[in-house]
């Protein structure tokens, strides 16, 4: 569609020439700039920075009405010269909406679909065990250590439902490789510059020496990096198959279904669809997990009613399990709580428009960049009671999940939604169940006997996490510490 009755474009700030709006965003907390605008312009809001368009959506029923109901025109994605520079055009959520996009989608389907995920809750139950074990015998309460567990617990995790591969010590090779990467990736591919390069990408032929050119100094190595990522652990796969000696894995699972079919193209979207899963998932994960232990600490009480309903329905000293889940309401309405009290991408991932189109009288262009405000749909700066963390809010006046279609939408919306969602979910929940049923999380005693204060203050990164913050675990059942630790021999 063009713009043939002239439409206005949506209200936004009055930028400056050129560089727009590139001034009034918090740098680091662009989620907070996004809030102001909403209340200041309305749920649809434009702007611009150094000439790319862009659109940020804070209502859930705009949001499914564009994401949703006109996902052919929403669901491309910003083409930066930068990504495919870097070597990381192979990421499925960088793809445009493109026929190698849609085949990644089925690989992603095919493994990761909800009935799919149910095969391994298993692998997700042993790595809950691990954390809590791990979190028993190697926690000392020392800041930044806790994220050490949680960041071993999502990497391993990942790698074994990926690929089968056991990851047994925090020098892994493979998960020391790929986690260099995402950190790169991180630093050297912000928003911004991707945003830079795409609108004047004859910047790129500067020399490295030139000011902020110096980034270019660390493509070769960084081209490299990704090409090992994901060629080294998708050999181990075959290698193993091979040898008959493989354990059941998302790889695996995908060259045996695809065994006749696979060809060059198709070997190499599942090498790519694998290696996302580490970049997408890792950080996403334990992030939210972070976010968890926070605000048990900060709400104690929550942290108990948890725990009455896990002895009510599981029983005092028996352990739960997923057979588990659909009776647990309230440990369901405190994962859903975690996720939109601090959601881990709070921009979502900027979808692009592949043409233009028009929605409530106003006109939006083609390419132009379209950001779901998941902060301002999880936190309505209207709303006073947003900052609290409270699981009733999920929950009916029976006690049971309520199935609220206007809540934020944490994972994204329409066909890029995150595909890893059930994954997600199901290793989430095996992680906060079987440590509410196992660890009391306190903050830590100073010297006088008082607590000390714990605050709610988060990091933005690629996933946002809270600040390190110290505090006590203790275990408080003898029968399922005794039961996890025995149940860890037959994994
Ligand atoms: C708490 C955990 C996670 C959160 C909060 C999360 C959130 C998101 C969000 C907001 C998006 C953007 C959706 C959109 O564009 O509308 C996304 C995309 C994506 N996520 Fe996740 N995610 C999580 C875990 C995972 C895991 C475990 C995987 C592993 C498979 C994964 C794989 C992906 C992929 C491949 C995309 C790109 C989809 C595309 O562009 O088509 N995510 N995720």
């Amino acid at each position: 569609r063009t713009n043939p009755s002239g439409l206005p474009l949506p209200p936004g700030p009055r930028g400056l020439p050129l560089i727009g709006n590139v001034f009034d965003i918090d740098p680091v907390r662009p989620w907070l700039t996004y809030n102001v605008w909403a209340e200041r312009y309305g749920d649809i809001v434009y702007s611009s920075i150094l000439g790319q368009q862009f659109i940020v959506i804070s209502s859930v029923k705009i949001a499914r009405a564009l994401f949703e109901q006109r996902s052919s025109i929403y669901s491309d994605r910003m083409n930066s010269t930068l990504y495919k520079l870097f070597g990381a055009n192979f990421i499925t959520g960088f793809l445009g909406y493109t026929d190698e996009w849609r085949l990644h989608q089925k690989l992603f389907h095919s493994t990761l679909h909800p009935k799919a995920t149910e095969k391994y809750e298993d692998m997700y139950m042993e790595g809950a065990r691990e954390l809590v074990v791990g979190l028993l015998d190697g926690f000392m309460g020392a800041t930044g250590e806790l994220e050490g567990h949680l960041t071993m617990f999502s990497a391993a995790l990942i790698m074994t439902i990926t690929y089968g591969y056991k990851v047994t010590s925090r020098d892994d090779p493979i998960v020391n490789r790929v986690q260099r990467l995402a950190d790169i990736f991180l630093t050297e591919m912000s928003s911004e510059r991707a945003m830079l390069f795409t609108v004047f990408p004859s910047l790129l032929h500067l020399p490295s020496w030139f000011p902020g050119m110096a980034f270019k100094g660390k493509i070769a190595t960084t081209r490299k990096l990704a090409a090992e990522v994901k060629d080294v652990p998708f050999k181990f796969v075959k290698e193993q198959m091979a040898a008959g000696t493989h354990t059941r894995s998302m790889v695996s699972d995908l060259l045996q279904s695809y065994e006749d079919a696979i060809d060059g193209e198709l070997e190499h979207a599942i090498k790519d669809t694998a290696a996302t899963v580490y970049l997408a998932g890792a950080e996403t994960t334990s992030a939210t997990v972070l976010t968890f232990i926070l605000a048990m600490i900060l709400y104690p009480e929550v942290q108990e009613r948890a725990r009455a309903e896990i002895d009510a329905v599981v029983g005092k000293d028996a352990l739960p399990g997923f057979e588990h889940r659909s009776s647990l309401p309230y440990i369901e309405a405190i994962l859903r709580e975690t996720m939109r009290w601090y959601p881990a991408v709070p921009l979502g991932m900027p979808h692009a428009t592949s043409t233009s189109d028009s929605y409530g009288g106003y006109y939006i262009p083609k390419g132009a960049v379209v950001m779901l405000n998941v902060w301002g749909m999880s936190r309505p700066s209207l709303d006073p009671d947003a900052a609290h963390f409270d699981p009733d809010r999920h929950l009916l006046s029976n006690g049971q999940l309520s199935t609220d279609v206007n809540s934020a939408p944490v994972f994204g919306l329409g066909r890029r939604a995150c595909p890893g969602r059930f994954f997600a979910e199901g290793s989430m929940w095996a992680a906060i169940v079987t440590m509410l049923s196992t660890l009391r999380f306190s903050p830590e005693v100073d010297a006088n006997g008082k607590y000390a204060e714990v605050k709610s203050e988060f990091k933005p990164g690629a996933a946002i996490r809270p600040e390190p913050f110290k505090c006590c675990i203790t275990s408080i059942s003898t029968e399922r510490e005794r039961d996890i630790r025995a149940s860890r021999q037959s994994f």
